[in-house]
């Protein structure tokens, strides 16, 4: 593999995806302070939000230790050249929600749909590119469509006005193969102007290699979060990534020694549980299954005495998607009393 003088745009998301490691309580503190070390680190975009997007806060998927605003006045102020991102799920964030971000600062609006439901994204991606910010559509859980649906679904998302278009392997499940099939396929197919994105996590152990597989077929916007804070077995970690890049001859403008401190000294010791590849993880991946289930799944467990493993197989087998964690609990429920544990 090739990568010698590419050109890769990092996209932390330590404050984002990392939202769903910490059960959103990540303080206004501790985001300044990992904000302020990736800006100091070259990092060229970072993500703030609930892990769920704007207007993420909810019984269904967690009640944040601070509201997306708050989260946000703090850390744009304090940014010396990084911008910031936020994320936004039609149906739960609305389009208010994206005029706040856009005036506390936000630069980038990435508005996130099932890899088969870019349909639902008209109406935030208009509105955020004719606010004129760079606007990105997000295709999660995109092993679940094939490469030409997956572009007739960019290509939906392009026709609204995103930008940049997202290959998003939300259950960490995709392998190098599949990844090179699908960005290249929106790669030739897209716009040359629209860029492509890849978002991975590391269920499999993958990450590295598939950001690296999604550069090499065209990907120029990588997203990846420090020490991997993220859902599930973390998002790819960005410090090893530089490192490989760096080893590589890729241009990623971040100065390794400074990111693997922030990674070392700030991200590590503010973790709740090791991010890690543990049973619970590999089985999202193996399995397919929605990497932000992981903390319900191991909730419901404590619970109702159902192992978290056989909850999210039966998760994967059912084929449920971002949006249902309700149906966590429901059904760890049924097992339960199936079992004759209740
Ligand atoms: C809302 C999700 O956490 C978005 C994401 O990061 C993914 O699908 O992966
Ligand atoms: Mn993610």
């Amino acid at each position: 593999m090739n990568l010698n003088n590419k050109h890769v745009m990092l996209h932390d998301m330590s404050l984002r995806d990392g939202m769903h490691a910490k059960r959103h309580q990540i303080s206004l503190d501790e985001m300044v302070a990992i904000a302020t070390g990736l800006d100091n680190a070259g990092m060229p975009l970072i993500e703030v939000t609930h892990g769920d997007g704007l207007g993420g806060t909810s019984l269904n998927y967690g009640f944040p230790a601070h509201s997306d605003e708050e989260y946000l006045k703090a850390v744009v102020p304090k940014m010396k050249q990084a911008k910031i991102s936020a994320l936004l799920l039609p149906g739960i964030g609305t389009v208010d929600h994206l005029k706040m971000a856009r005036d506390c600062g936000v630069s980038t609006i990435r508005v996130a749909t099932h890899c088969t439901e870019a349909d639902v994204s008209q109406q935030h991606i208009s509105a955020s590119a004719k606010m004129g910010l760079d606007t990105v559509g997000f295709l999660m859980m995109a092993h679940m469509a094939s490469p030409e649906k997956m572009l007739e679904q960019a290509k939906l998302m392009e026709s609204y006005g995103a930008n940049c278009i997202y290959c998003t392997d939300s259950a960490g499940y995709m392998l190098p193969d599949q990844v090179t099939e699908k960005v290249s396929l929106l790669r030739a197919e897209l716009s040359p102007n629209t860029e492509i994105g890849f978002h991975g996590h590391h269920n499999m152990g993958m990450a590295i290699a598939n950001s690296l597989a999604a550069i090499e077929a065209g990907a120029h916007r990588i997203d990846g979060s420090v020490a991997g804070l993220g859902a599930g077995a973390g998002n790819t970690p960005l410090e090893v990534l530089v490192a490989v890049l760096e080893r590589m001859g890729a241009n990623h403008g971040i100065d390794l020694y400074k990111i693997m401190d922030v990674a070392e000294d700030i991200v590590v010791p503010m973790m709740d549980q090791p991010i890690r590849v543990d049973r619970d993880a590999l089985t999202l991946g193996y399995a397919g299954v929605y990497s932000s289930f992981l903390l319900f799944a191991q909730r419901a467990q404590q619970k109702y005495g159902i192992s978290a493993r056989d909850i999210l197989v039966e998760l994967g087998k059912r084929g449920t998607v971002g949006g249902q964690e309700d149906m966590i609990e429901d059904l760890a429920l049924t097992m339960a009393k199936e079992k004759g544990l209740i």
